[in-house]
């Protein structure tokens, strides 16, 4: 039977087009992003992202990473302005990560790797549902956030310390009243291009949304991720650890810069 989809050597980036053909298309992420080829667009207004804590629900670890879900049946938590159209609500934010801090994020800055990146994943409400948004040109909206070695983020140990809970594939547990926003950084400057999903189906629904400023994370938070593990309970223990896709060929996208 064959493995479902990883980041080992037999079921990983380099062999997803296998089963997933969008691997190779047009507009695919994450893409080495060079700050001197990007074009400032005056037009590209601030991002507006309004969350209430409210509408966090649980944290869940899927086997790929671990997610923060949120109730999406209402525009409570939603991002509008920016580089996108109408309003699109916060389903869910998670992250990918390396297996030391010299890599881990998707997204690089002129070939510079971060230690993780955060993601998270608004979808179109011109749509129905998430579902039906991920399939669309449209669909989606993703804040990409880098995170740099420094001091530790109290913020993210909000998150860290549910990893108990959530170590093996398939364990999920609630997750109360975390707002997202404290896991911004102060300013917003951003870089936007249109991409995909970067794990399968590697959808191409995807407007890029990189904020420019990192934040930070502390070398023993790191650790801690790297604690989580790929393997589900009874399965031999393999740690959670680069669950990053590559960058992808740019195919002659445009990215925009919202700052000079
Ligand atoms: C919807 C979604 C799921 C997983 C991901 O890594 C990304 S980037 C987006
Ligand atoms: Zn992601």
């Amino acid at each position: 039977m064959s493995h479902g989809w990883g980041y080992g050597a037999n079921n990983g980036p380099d062999k997803w087009c296998d089963n997933f053909p969008n691997a190779n298309g047009p507009r695919q992420s994450p893409i080495d992003i060079v700050p001197g080829d990007a074009s400032f667009d005056g037009g590209l207004k601030p991002l507006k992202l309004k969350y209430d804590p409210s509408t966090c629900l649980e944290i869940l670890n899927n086997g790929h990473s671990f997610q923060v879900t949120f109730v999406d049946d209402t525009n409570s938590s939603t991002l509008t302005d920016g580089p996108i159209s109408g309003i699109y609500r916060l389903k869910q934010f998670h992250f990918h990560w390396g297996a030391s801090d010299d890599k881990g994020s998707e997204h690089t800055v002129a070939g510079k790797k971060y230690p993780a990146e955060l993601h998270l994943v608004h979808w179109n409400t011109k749509y129905p549902s998430f579902g039906e948004a991920a399939s669309q040109p449209d669909g989606l909206a993703v804040v990409g956030v880098f995170l740099k070695i420094g001091d530790e983020n109290a913020k993210l140990q909000k998150v860290i310390d549910a990893f108990d809970s959530i170590r093996a594939k398939g364990k999920q547990t609630s997750f109360a009243n975390f707002d997202p926003a404290t896991l911004l950084p102060g300013c917003l400057d951003y870089w936007t291009y249109d991409g995909s999903l970067t794990t399968p189906p590697l959808l191409e629904s995807v407007t890029w949304i990189v904020c420019k400023e990192p934040i930070s994370v502390s070398s023993a938070q790191m650790a801690k991720f790297r604690s989580l593990l790929f393997s589900a309970d009874g399965e031999p223990e393999c740690c959670m650890v680069d669950n990053y896709r590559p960058p992808q060929a740019l195919k002659g996208r445009a990215v925009r810069a919202s700052f000079k």
